[in-house]
């Protein structure tokens, strides 16, 4: 694995030469953040040796280099779901690749169904903590010391400077913010009513279908990583009415402005 690893990391060298210091993962319909990018270097997946490709609607499927806000990062515009049947080695092979470039914070941004009834459509969630309900892990298998070790720590996986520092600046752009648990179903389903009460027993404030796995590997390979939620619905059961993709998708255009700004300026005091 790390061989086809360091083969996408060169590939991508090639065509960018400075080195990251931020990734940016954009979640379902936040992707734009990426048309942010200055003096963009835009390798779609297919491109990338070894890269798995999307297919999800509402997902792009390139990898971002540039600048934003002074920094110079590199974005996945489109992630890749366990849900879409891809092994948890690809769904975070791209975390592992942005390591090799030189990666050492990251923010992970998702939409989200909130659990926790006094969130609503539209609200960020400075995402607290994890539960990985997905019903596995990234890192069953042989262990690679050279990205971490075999059992490796996770009691702050969501860094607390990064997120106060997210507080801080949410309250200067006027931004309300909520703060909570990430609970990772697998997907494709949305939650069914009793899920949705096990979530919230569970101590879980927002649920989706993402980010548990990418964090995982990104906090094994020693990366910081601050995680926002982009609340797109309440979950089932909680309104008497049936979730959709399209729903989630047209939540987050109505965010987009203030969410843009909001990472933006993340960054650039990252
Ligand atoms: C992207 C996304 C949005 C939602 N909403 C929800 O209630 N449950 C989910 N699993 N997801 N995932």
């Amino acid at each position: 694995m790390y061989g086809k690893i360091e083969k996408a990391a060169s590939f991508i060298k090639e065509k960018f030469n400075a080195t990251p210091e931020i990734g940016l993962i954009l979640g379902s319909g936040l992707g734009v953040l990426a048309d942010e990018i200055e003096n963009a270097v835009k390798i779609p997946y297919s491109e990338i040796p070894e890269f798995p490709v999307s297919t999800v609607e509402g997902h792009a499927g390139q990898l971002v280099l540039g600048e934003l806000s002074g920094k110079k990062v590199v974005a996945m515009q489109g992630r890749f779901h366990y849900y879409e049947g891809y092994p948890m080695e690809l769904v975070t092979f791209p975390v592992r690749v942005m390591k090799l470039l030189g990666v050492e914070k990251m923010i992970v941004t998702n939409a989200a169904g909130s659990v926790n009834e006094s969130f609503v459509p539209g609200d960020l969630m400075l995402i607290t903590d994890h539960i990985n309900y997905t019903g596995t892990n990234p890192l069953i298998g042989p262990n690679d010391e050279r990205f971490g070790p075999r059992f490796p720590d996770m009691s702050e996986a969501y860094s607390k400077q990064l997120r106060a520092k997210a507080k801080e600046i949410a309250s200067s752009l006027k931004i309300d913010t909520k703060e909570g648990v990430y609970l990772g179903f697998s997907g494709p389903t949305y939650e069914t009513p009793a899920e949705i009460r096990l979530a919230r027993v569970m101590g879980g404030d927002a649920v989706g279908m993402s980010t548990v796995p990418e964090v995982i590997i990104a906090r094994h390979s020693g990366i910081e990583v601050l995680g926002i939620s982009c609340i797109t619905n309440m979950a089932a059961g909680i309104l008497d009415q049936p979730l959709s993709h399209e729903e989630v998708i047209e939540t987050t255009e109505k965010v987009k402005s203030s969410f843009l700004s909001f990472v933006k300026e993340i960054v650039k005091q990252m």
